[in-house]
């Protein structure tokens, strides 16, 4: 299926605006019987789902990183300056501003093969991509380096996939079904982040960061956000216990706002409304 994420090709995330731009013709398709059950790449997927769709299951993620992909430079420290680096992603541009101004950063959309066209016909020096985009398509030798995460932090959700479904009348009862496919882990993981997305209606058009790490029972959590220039930034990181996901990300939120955190995103919010295209 092709989502309005998918064809709207000419603007970048934030400039689209809204929710569920990768959802919405999935949950119209349930709600119709013409499908029973969506995967979706869980960072797409709005904080808040629409009355009578639930979350089923998470699966095990993979890499959450993002990854630096390039013919001719091994890593964004190797980029001369006045290199242009193509990401559309508010988070990606704001980390990368912040840590490499002397980098121009300019838009990129369409899908991996497209965006990497782009790069190989020499729009860009280098370009930002999830890893878990690039693996699951099977394009992992195009990583030349993964960006640590205290250098990128990734989105909330980023790596992981989710199945959601729609309450339906039949007696099918998918969420029993497909439970089994449910990662404790990470799913306690995404929970953490997606609280923090919540507290500050994460969209596309804030640049915002969660990233969660579950060992055994023990949870770390770091979140940021920042202006798209990179100039004003919050972090922060609480530990805890893993089963506590939601409080944490209420604790590292709190944080965040004795940070301005509000004020820094009510920046980005004006921004995006004073600017329609891009
Ligand atoms: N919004 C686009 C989107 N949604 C999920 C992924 C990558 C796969 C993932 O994060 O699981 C991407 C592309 C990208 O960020 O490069």
């Amino acid at each position: 299926m092709t989502t309005r994420g998918d064809q709207i090709l000419d603007r970048t995330l934030s400039k689209v605006g809204g929710k569920g731009l990768f959802v919405k013709e999935l949950e119209v398709a349930m709600a119709e019987g013409r499908a029973d059950l969506a995967v979706h790449s869980l960072k797409d997927v709005p904080m808040e789902l629409p009355a009578g769709f639930a979350l089923a299951a998470v699966l095990e993620r993979e890499d959450p990183r993002d990854a630096f992909v390039s013919s001719d430079y091994a890593s964004l420290d190797a980029l001369p300056a006045g290199a242009v680096v193509g990401t559309s992603s508010l988070r990606r541009q704001s980390l990368i501003a912040a840590r490499y101004p002397h980098l121009v950063i300019k838009p990129l959309r369409g899908n991996l093969d497209t965006r990497l066209a782009k790069l190989d016909r020499g729009d860009y020096a280098a370009i930002i991509l999830a890893a878990a985009g690039l693996k699951r398509l099977g394009l992992e030798q195009r990583i030349r380096a993964v960006l640590d995460p205290a250098t990128s932090l990734p989105a909330a959700g980023q790596g992981a996939m989710a199945i959601e479904i729609a309450e339906r009348n039949d007696g099918l009862d998918l969420l029993s079904l497909l439970a089994p496919l449910n990662h404790l882990p990470t799913a306690q993981a995404v929970a953490a982040e997606r609280k923090v997305s919540k507290v500050f209606g994460g969209s596309c058009q804030v640049p915002l960061a969660a990233y969660a790490t579950v060992t055994g029972a023990d949870m770390h959590l770091r979140a940021m956000v920042a202006t798209p220039d990179g100039k004003r930034m919050a972090a922060a990181e609480v530990r805890g216990a893993a089963a506590d996901a939601e409080a944490l990300g209420v604790e590292v939120s709190e944080l965040l706002r004795q940070q301005d955190a509000v004020d820094i995103l009510s920046v980005c919010l004006a921004e995006a409304a004073a600017s329609p295209d891009a």
